[in-house]
């Protein structure tokens, strides 16, 4: 299960494109790995901030450097009041996604990256601080309020919960936000981790290279496709409905969104996982239609298509059942994978080449400048 597909093709699909010691995609028996653990243990067992401090650190955290760790980021979690006054004058309708690219960018302008000994501060700052930078924007341009942006929440989970509705969230959802964000943490040279690889190369700032990944998980082909699961499970209204309309969006060949992946061929391992969560949740909250419509999606791409749900299928319906808003699903994202990011360029600075491949031409010939007056 969770084998990698037989490579080739366009997109640099089978092409090795570098080293990492971080993690594996896809190997046979073990779908996904982080440093040599499997993802499902760490899912069942672990914090997120036991996974950060592994893949920042390179082994497993004891209980007094956990501790200590879980304090340490707690410490980082405040916005600087310029970087607030920015967030305030970010419109409602930005794309939250767009928030948290800008976010990340301000703050490098506030506390700069002068030296790559500076690297694992610059990455825990932005790891303890991104729940911080989408909560702030959303709570003030939706709700008119300005939130304390500090929490006595222990975990990354729960200070998001805790700052995205006011208060304290129950164990359930932050033992599920706590899951989701091991599972999300890290993924080998997926698209935006190789943005942020290509932009260490240069050997350009840490803030930059997040900042360029931000933008490749934006699109609905890579992270955005939490946001675009929800937009088609939420239009149905029972299961058959949603059997019936899949069919003819399969006989009309469009995508859906939260199915397929560039390496996984038979599963993803991280769906498993959050399945079962989303389906607690389902019915913690008495759900008679969402879980059972996802069902139904997922099972009709299966038999139709032989397509299996990705990590993001049941993160949607999960993250609805904890009230979290649609257009904030990516974003959580990104306060999960700038662990990997942060990590990928470390390795990529400790081992570096610039980053520079070739392209096959296809233009036009060799040919004379024509002066204007004659073109
Ligand atoms: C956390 C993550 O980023 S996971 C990925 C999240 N993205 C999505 O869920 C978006 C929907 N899925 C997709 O677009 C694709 O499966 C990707 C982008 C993830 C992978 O793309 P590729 O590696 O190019 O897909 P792959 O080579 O497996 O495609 C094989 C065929 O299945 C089709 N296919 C793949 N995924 C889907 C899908 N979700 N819906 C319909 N058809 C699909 C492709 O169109 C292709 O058909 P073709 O040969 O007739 O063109
Ligand atoms: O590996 C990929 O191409 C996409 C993915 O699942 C991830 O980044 O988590």
């Amino acid at each position: 299960m969770a084998e990698a597909k037989v490579l080739s093709g366009a997109g640099l699909r089978g092409q090795i494109a570098g080293e990492t010691a971080l993690c594996t995609v896809g190997k046979e028996g073990a779908g996904l790995t982080y440093r040599g653990y499997d993802v499902r243990e760490l899912a069942a067992n672990s914090d997120f901030e036991e996974v950060a401090y592994l893949l920042f650190h390179g082994e497993l955290p004891n209980r007094r450097q956990l501790a200590a760790y879980q304090q340490k980021l707690k410490s980082k979690r405040d916005l600087p009041v310029a970087l607030k006054e920015v967030l305030e004058r970010i419109p409602a309708d930005a794309h939250p996604m767009d928030v948290m690219r800008t976010g990340a960018s301000v703050l490098g302008t506030l506390e700069p990256e002068h030296s790559f000994e500076q690297q694992r501060e610059v990455a825990e700052r932005l790891l303890a601080v991104f729940p911080a930078i989408l909560c702030y924007w959303y709570r003030f341009t939706h709700d008119g309020v300005r939130i304390e942006c500090t929490s006595d929440e222990d975990t990354i989970g729960g200070h998001f919960l805790h700052l995205l509705h006011g208060k304290a969230p129950s164990e359930l959802h932050r033992k599920v936000m706590n899951v989701s964000l091991i599972l999300y943490a890290e993924h080998e040279f997926n698209a935006s981790t190789f943005t942020g690889r290509v932009c260490a190369s240069t050997l350009s700032d840490l803030y930059s290279c997040v900042t360029g990944s931000i933008g490749s998980l934006r699109g609905p082909l890579h992270g955005g496709a939490n946001e675009a699961a929800m937009e088609l499970i939420e239009r149905f209204s029972s299961p058959q409905e949603a059997v019936s309309e899949l069919l003819a969006m399969i006989e009309r060949k469009d995508k859906i969104m939260g199915f397929g992946h560039a390496i996984y061929r038979e599963s993803d391992p991280r769906n498993e996982v959050i399945k079962q969560w989303a389906k607690k949740l389902a019915e913690e909250a008495g759900d008679s239609v969402l879980y059972p419509v996802s069902e139904a999606i997922d099972k009709t791409m299966w038999e139709q298509k032989k397509l299996f749900p990705n990590a993001d299928f049941y993160h949607a319906s999960a993250y609805h059942f904890m009230g979290i808003p649609t257009k904030l699903f990516t974003p959580i994202f990104v306060c999960s994978r700038v662990t990997g990011w942060t990590a990928h360029v470390f390795e990529q600075r400790a081992n570096n080449r610039i980053i520079r491949p070739s392209a096959d031409y296809i233009g036009v010939e060799q040919r004379a400048v024509p002066e204007i007056d004659k073109r």
